[in-house]
């Protein structure tokens, strides 16, 4: 099925949160070009056009780890306490202009440390940056700090100790990302019980490159109570009645789960069947440069694939802004303007 141009504008104009965001994931081409004349370091391309390629996976990604190959070429270049405000204050306007009205942006501390940074430090730029970002353009945006996998315990036990010091002030939750095929949830079992200790909320990337069993551990011992794609987790009828009874939101991200071959094809792609059982899922970008995606776009796919329909698409929507970790308040009054402002859209 294909949209009409209503459909198209609606889809835009509607009110929209993404929970699922990486902060490396979504840096512009031309801010990179920027970054490296600044930073004295010679790239591939003089031009954003020609450095895309090497910030896009193509259709020829085959796996999770091909998709993360894309963020080594921008990382070197995140690492001063200027690049990482400007790239958090990039995303918040980035967002306004798909009128996303929240966002939670997630990055690795550990990832941006060449520089001589700390953690903490890491931390508090990007916050700075989003802060900066949500009063110029309007849009509530916190952080989310990422334990990475193929890291160790003590980096990654750091990771959660800086976080702590900022949560509730600009930062929401902690994850934990990267190569999930080699690298199981149960692995991390010490770092999240430091993170439950200082009552940091969870999220964790599960069944998405690997099975049903990490979400399950994700769930009942690393204290998650949301989970990172969950594509997956229909191969085991055990772990989906744990996500129902806890009412766990999945934060799906469709474009990014075809590329990284999370499932084979759209036709095998879950989100419908989910939603009509009734799960709690959310849609979300990923990595809006790397997966060459945005909102509005994620929403296009769901009505295009799987004949969601508006109505449908702003009870997702409402999804997401039910599973912000953010204070009540501000939160009821986000779905008071969504319902709103859906309202006057006739939706
Ligand atoms: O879909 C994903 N699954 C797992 N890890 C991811 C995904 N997208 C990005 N990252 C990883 O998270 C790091 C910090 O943002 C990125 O550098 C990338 O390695
Ligand atoms: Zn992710």
């Amino acid at each position: 099925m294909s949209l009409n141009r209503n459909e198209e504008a609606l889809l835009l104009q509607l009110p929209k949160v993404d929970l699922h965001l990486h902060l490396d994931g979504c840096v512009k081409p031309g801010t990179l070009l920027e970054l490296a004349n600044e930073q004295g370091v010679s790239l591939p391309a003089a031009d954003p056009e020609g450095l895309l390629p090497y910030m896009q996976v193509d259709d020829d990604c085959d796996s999770l780890v091909t998709y993360l190959s894309k963020f080594d070429f921008v990382l070197p270049l995140l690492q001063t306490p200027e690049a990482l405000e400007r790239v958090a204050y990039e995303v918040v306007e980035q967002c306004a202009e798909q009128n996303c009205k929240y966002v939670e942006v997630r990055f690795g501390p550990q990832l941006h440390r060449i520089g001589g940074l700390s953690a903490s430090e890491v931390i508090a730029h990007v916050i700075k940056g989003l802060q900066r970002g949500e009063k110029d353009f309007g849009v509530i945006a916190q952080a989310i700090a990422i334990c990475m996998r193929h890291q160790g315990i003590q980096e990654n036990l750091e990771v959660i100790e800086a976080a702590s010091q900022f949560t509730g002030k600009g930062l929401a939750a902690v994850d934990l990302a990267g190569d999930e095929a080699n690298y199981p949830a149960e692995l991390f079992r010490q770092v999240f019980e430091l993170a439950q200790e200082r009552g940091i909320p969870v999220t964790i990337h599960a069944g998405e490159a690997a099975g049903p069993g990490n979400i399950q551990e994700a769930i009942t011992k690393l204290g998650a109570t949301r989970i990172g794609h969950g594509v997956r987790m229909r191969e085991s009828a055990e772990v989906m009645e744990l996500v129902r009874r806890q009412g766990i939101v999945l934060e799906m991200c469709p474009i990014s789960n075809i590329q990284t071959k999370a499932v084979s094809s759209w036709d095998a792609y879950p989100i419908r069947d989910y939603y009509d059982q009734g799960y709690l899922i959310t849609v979300n970008t990923d990595n809006p440069t790397v997966s060459g995606t945005t909102i509005t776009k994620e929403y296009h796919v769901l009505m295009e694939k799987f004949n969601f329909t508006l109505q449908e698409i702003a009870a997702i929507i409402l999804n997401g802004v039910d599973a912000a970790l953010l204070d009540e308040q501000r939160k009821q009054a986000m779905r008071q303007e969504f319902q709103r402002k859906f309202a006057e859209l006739e939706i």
